[in-house]
């Protein structure tokens, strides 16, 4: 029930109101965390780190929806990529975007936790409890989730589910969001900002290897500092800016060397949608191919890469009868299809065995 804020003439004059929500103890009592799920985010977040710090030669692709608005087709979705996991995991550690808390430019729907029933009515009790019960689902699967850390609190919920995560490039610069990231479990990748600069993400990284302390809430959604070690697992995310793409070798080369001048591992993931590709899902393969390429000419710092894909290709507005939504189509931008998103990992798992085969004769 929204209770209406205390009067005052200082404070809460542009609030309407408050709305109790459950602790975070209390939804993982009511969705736990089962051993099988647990198990799976633990070895995702363990391969990371490996294939991150150099020790594992897999590539790390990130891939999935932009974003999540619907449980069954994200499961449905689940079901085939943790098959195709299957299938490359020798050569790929693959884990899904299960992005549910999307940054806008201006305005817009705000994703599956926030505003779960998209009709503006932020029912944040139910986006976040269908989000972990989800988390959970795909976990279950064997495929681990990865996600973006946006809103503050969401964490306390929900990370405890995720074995990758990352800032975008809205919030790669945010002191509140590097504080946080020092925080995470998981090994976290840092965008370089929307203008493009790559120096941004490296900061970030750095910012985020070190001990912090900030306000937060405990399980028990008592106000409460928390104080951070840091996170040992943070690399940059090359995703395009309004200059135009810089997945090319001098960009991902700038960012290696800006990486290691400031102490930190040479590990570099490139986004092959956003400002990659235009935001033109058609020209994801083209981004994907060339890092491919660039990683088997011999670009050891391409540790990563990310794909925006769904059931289905391109996307959709938001009707205003939701009746009227396309089913396995993105909702924010556009996503490669199911049928190239397997052509493509199974065409790098072609390339990369091949390049593997060599190295051993
Ligand atoms: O990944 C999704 C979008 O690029 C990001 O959320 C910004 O979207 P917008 O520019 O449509 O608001
Ligand atoms: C919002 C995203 O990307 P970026 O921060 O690069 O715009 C995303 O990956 O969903």
């Amino acid at each position: 029930m929204t209770q209406p804020p205390a009067p005052s003439t200082t404070e809460n004059l542009n609030v309407t109101g408050f709305t109790p929500l459950m602790t975070p103890r209390e939804l993982k009592a009511e969705v736990p965390l089962t051993d099988a799920a647990e198990r799976t985010v633990l070895a995702g977040r363990r391969a990371a780190q490996a294939i991150l710090s150099g020790e594992d030669d897999r590539l790390l692709v990130v891939v999935g929806p932009c974003s999540i608005h619907d449980q069954a087709q994200a499961l449905e979705y689940a079901g085939r990529l943790a098959a195709l996991r299957e299938r490359v995991k020798d050569r790929l550690e693959v884990q899904m975007r299960v992005y549910v808390d999307k940054p806008r430019t201006t305005v817009g729907w705000r994703g599956y936790l926030l505003d779960p029933d998209m009709d503006g009515s932020n029912d944040m009790g139910k986006g976040v409890r269908r989000t972990r019960e989800l988390m959970v689902a795909v976990s279950e699967l064997g495929l681990p989730v990865a996600t973006e850390l946006l809103d503050p609190f969401a964490p306390q919920y929900l990370f405890d589910a995720v074995a990758w995560a990352c800032l975008g490039a809205r919030t790669a610069e945010s002191q509140t969001h590097r504080v946080m990231a020092s925080a995470v479990s998981a090994p976290m990748g840092f965008k370089n900002g929307t203008g493009g600069g790559i120096k941004l993400a490296v900061d970030a990284v750095v910012a985020a290897s070190h001990p912090h302390a900030f306000f937060t809430i405990d399980e028990d959604g008592r106000a409460a500092i928390v104080h951070t070690k840091g996170n040992a697992h943070g690399h940059v995310i090359l995703r395009g800016g309004r200059a135009g793409p810089n997945y090319a070798p001098q960009f991902v080369q700038e960012a290696a060397d800006l990486l290691r001048a400031a102490g930190r591992e040479e590990a570099v993931m490139v986004d092959c949608s956003h400002a990659n590709s235009g935001s033109d899902w058609t020209r994801q393969r083209l981004v994907w191919r060339d890092v491919l390429g660039q990683r088997l000419a011999g670009q050891r710092a391409i540790r990563g890469a990310m794909l925006e894909s769904n059931l289905q290709a391109g996307k959709q507005s938001l009707p205003a009868d939701l009746t009227q939504l396309k089913p396995g189509v993105s909702v924010t931008d556009a996503c490669v299809g199911w049928d190239e998103t397997e052509a493509l990992l199974l065409e790098a798992h072609e390339q990369l065995s091949g390049r593997a085969a060599l190295a051993t004769c």
